[in-house]
């Protein structure tokens, strides 16, 4: 473990400074799109604006016989278009102990490290994955002369890598959030299910048997699988400034399943989740987005608190400063979202 007074100090000669502070940009939906895919690919220029992260995927998803194609793909594709000010540029590199990764950081920090704003780093077992990528992009940041450090994202998809999420999350000044990656996880962690996120049918619980006839009318009630991972995910990410977010959720008909599954990360703590499939877009977008009634009762809120301390009933309901605080939460996504997306600051202002 470094000393505090080295940790926000350049790992490399002549690399960027390190961010003491992740900057908060909209990152609702973070769109995959495999760079190696003629079709998909030609489809991203036109989705600047659209989305707040397009990210080139490199690992899993991607044919083992087109890993370079994706990454010379991802190449040409930052280099010819402008991402604008709004929409981040991301990619998932392979994973530490394939035969691409290394390539894969070298050439896209040489070629396109300026263009590109964060690295997801699949499979994170602990801080020591984090500190080796760390080491390395300082020194390649460095050969190239960049002037800001390119963030990391970690992904959870362990068994080891979420007993040590706290550690993950505060590894680096880099790290700039986590995702849930729930298939890996569940193979890792010998769940017996074969999705990609989302509930399961089968995990429930069963109201109380009337008049000792266990057989008759009990309603069940799907749970979810992925609570207890999220909540500690996002325990581990607020404790330590960064970000966490949903991953993705593989049934791309399943519009109203991916909602709820986005919604009750969102409620949880989440920023953001991963889109797939264009179909997943506005999901995301919607879900992230706080309410405009969610909203407006914000600001009624933080108007009837005055200076924000003591207690005022409102509707009914008892507000003190713990609830403002909350409220605030609220507002200051609404503030930050209606910088880029003129729809909800339009949606926001009534
Ligand atoms: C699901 C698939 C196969 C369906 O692809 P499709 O072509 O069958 O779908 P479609 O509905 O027919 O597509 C309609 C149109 O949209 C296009 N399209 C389709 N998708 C995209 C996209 N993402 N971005 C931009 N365009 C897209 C597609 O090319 C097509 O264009 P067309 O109308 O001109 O013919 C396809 O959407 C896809 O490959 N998506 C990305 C999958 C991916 O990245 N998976 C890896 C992340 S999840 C993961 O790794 C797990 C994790 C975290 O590691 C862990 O839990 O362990
Ligand atoms: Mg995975």
């Amino acid at each position: 473990m470094r000393s505090a007074k080295d940790f926000f100090r350049p790992l490399a000669v002549g690399a960027p400074a390190p961010v003491t502070e992740v900057p908060a940009r909209p990152s609702r939906m973070i769109h995959f799109f495999d760079p190696s895919n003629e079709k998909m690919a030609a489809k991203v220029p036109a989705m600047v604006g659209t989305v707040d992260v397009l990210l080139g995927n490199l690992e899993d998803a991607v044919k083992a016989d087109r890993k370079e194609a994706a990454r010379a793909g991802l190449v040409a594709i930052a280099r010819s278009t402008d991402f604008g000010e709004h929409t981040q540029l991301w990619t998932r590199v392979n994973a530490l102990d394939s035969p691409w990764v290394l390539d894969d950081l070298t050439t896209l920090v040489t070629e396109i490290g300026d263009k590109l704003d964060v690295i997801m780093v699949p499979k994170v077992q602990g801080a020591e994955d984090i500190h080796y990528v760390d080491r390395l992009l300082a020194q390649l940041e460095a050969r190239v002369g960049l002037t800001r450090p390119i963030l990391v994202h970690a992904i959870l998809e362990t068994a080891r890598g979420m007993v040590n999420v706290e550690e993950i999350a505060g590894a680096s000044p880099r790290m700039q959030g986590v995702s849930l990656g729930p298939a890996d996880l569940a193979a890792d962690r010998r769940m017996k299910t074969t999705r990609v996120g989302g509930g399961h049918p089968g995990y429930l619980v069963r109201q109380d048997a009337v008049g000792g006839d266990v057989h008759a009318g009990r309603a069940t009630y799907q749970q979810d699988l992925w609570h207890y991972t999220i909540a500690r995910m996002v325990d581990a990410c607020a404790a330590n400034g960064i970000f966490p977010y949903y991953g993705p959720f593989g049934d791309i008909k399943d519009v109203v399943g991916c909602e709820d599954q986005f919604r009750n990360a969102f409620l949880l703590g989440c920023v953001g989740a991963w889109s797939l499939h264009p179909a997943q877009i506005d999901i995301a977008k919607r879900v992230f987005s706080p309410s405009a009634d969610d909203v407006a009762h914000a600001r009624r809120v933080k108007e009837s608190m005055g200076d924000g301390t003591g207690a005022v009933m409102l509707d009914g309901k008892m507000e003190d400063d713990a609830s403002l605080k909350q409220c605030l939460v609220i507002l200051e996504l609404a503030e930050r979202l209606s910088q880029t997306d003129p729809e909800l600051a339009e949606l926001y202002r009534q």
